[in-house]
């Protein structure tokens, strides 16, 4: 038996004998819950997750759901996205990313002209993604009953114009949070078609999620870079790396500090995909000067600026933005 499955085998059979304790004796499950394992700080105790699915998690900061979203849904979603860019639809705060490669060009109300739309939790239709029983039920094993979606996207990945700049560089979605703790925030992000290596999948770096918030920059690539698409600025090249390939419908979930990005889409096809960051509501914001995140809470801060003509705090730009989905409002 291989080491990973070796361990596997413990730690499942150490959450067998959890569950057994737990149907012997109420007052002993009150003190598991109480004293949690070290081994299991990244996800909560549920019902829902198999003893395989938890310590995967644990061990490598993502869980992948195949089928976890209905088609029925996602062409609904599709089919809102479409009225969005054909300006049927008007959405407060709605933010309308084109690439980099084609910003400059004229204007055309289509698609082909988005690269990503975010903050769309004004949409109610596009919104009830972050509602979906069955996505919040896997949330919860993360962020517990209190629930916040603080930031959805729907992304709609170009082909690439030939400058590369339909890649996402490898970085963590922590840099852009001002809130905390780490471990009670996830993000689910579910595949609108199929997804591989050629249209530009997710890559993941498996474990990463262990380390720390790293420096964030904009890489230094020839063609140009997204705005506001910092990437880790060292970090080791050497690491395993997994490209999520994944059906429609199909959702993954992966904790805030888990190094990842998505390669060059070079199809011809605008490879589509739906996500949210969920927070649990107890988490509290943090004041990010003279850390890593300063750069990005500057940036934000200006866009703030120039949107809304006032200052408006990183924090506050997150509190406004934040939508209560589950259980009581309370601390973000
Ligand atoms: C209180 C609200 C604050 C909101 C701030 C948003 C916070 C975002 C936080 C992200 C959290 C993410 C969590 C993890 C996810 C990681 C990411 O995905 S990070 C990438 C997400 N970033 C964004 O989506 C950036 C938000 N986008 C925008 O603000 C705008 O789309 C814009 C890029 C500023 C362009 O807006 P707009 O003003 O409508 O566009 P133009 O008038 O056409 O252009 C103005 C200017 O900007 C240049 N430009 C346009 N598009 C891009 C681009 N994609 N990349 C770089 N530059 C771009 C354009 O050429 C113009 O430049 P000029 O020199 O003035 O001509
Ligand atoms: N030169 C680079 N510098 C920094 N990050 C890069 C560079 N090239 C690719 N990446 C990042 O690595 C991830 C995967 O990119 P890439 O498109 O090269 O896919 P790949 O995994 O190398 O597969 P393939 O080469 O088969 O397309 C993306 O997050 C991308 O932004
Ligand atoms: O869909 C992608 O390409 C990755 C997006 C992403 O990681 C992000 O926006 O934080
Ligand atoms: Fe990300
Ligand atoms: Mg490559």
């Amino acid at each position: 038996m291989s080491q990973a499955a070796e361990r596997l085998r413990l730690i499942a059979g150490h959450l067998d004998r959890q569950a057994a304790a737990i149907r012997a004796s109420p007052t002993s499950a009150q003190a598991l819950i109480s004293s949690p394992s070290p081994r299991l700080r990244y996800s909560l105790d549920n019902d829902l997750l198999t003893p395989e699915q938890r310590l995967f998690y644990e061990e490598n900061g993502f869980l992948l759901i195949k089928n976890l979203v209905s088609e029925e849904d996602i062409n609904r979603f599709r089919k809102e996205f479409e009225r969005i860019c054909r300006q049927e639809v008007k959405v407060p705060g709605l933010v309308v990313m084109r690439d980099v490669a084609i910003a400059k060009s004229e204007f055309v109300a289509d698609q082909k002209a988005v690269s990503k739309i975010q903050d769309y939790q004004e949409d109610p239709e596009l919104f009830r993604y972050c509602s979906l029983p069955q996505i919040l039920k896997y949330v919860s094993c993360f962020t517990g009953p209190n629930i916040m979606a603080m930031h959805t996207m729907l992304i709609n990945k170009p082909p690439d114009a030939g400058k590369k700049t339909s890649r996402h560089p490898m970085h963590q979605d922590l840099h852009y949070f001002p809130f905390r703790p780490c471990d009670r925030i996830v993000c689910s992000w579910t595949a609108m078609e199929r997804v591989n290596r050629q249209n530009g999948c997710l890559v993941v770096l498996p474990g990463t999620h262990k380390g720390s918030l790293l420096e964030h920059d904009y890489p230094e690539w020839e063609g140009g870079v997204n705005k506001m698409y910092h990437g880790v600025r060292d970090y080791d090249q050497e690491h395993p790396r997994v490209h999520l390939e994944m059906e429609t419908g199909d959702t993954v979930f992966f904790h805030p500090l888990l190094i990842h990005g998505s390669g060059m889409n070079q199809t011809d096809g605008f490879r589509k995909a739906i996500s949210c960051h969920y927070a649990s509501s107890d988490c509290y914001y943090i004041d990010v000067q003279g850390t890593t995140q300063e750069n990005i809470s500057k940036e934000v801060i200006d866009i703030a600026q120039r949107r809304f003509g006032t200052e408006v705090s990183f924090q506050d730009s997150w509190a406004f933005r934040g939508r209560l989905v589950q259980g009581e409002r309370i601390s973000m």
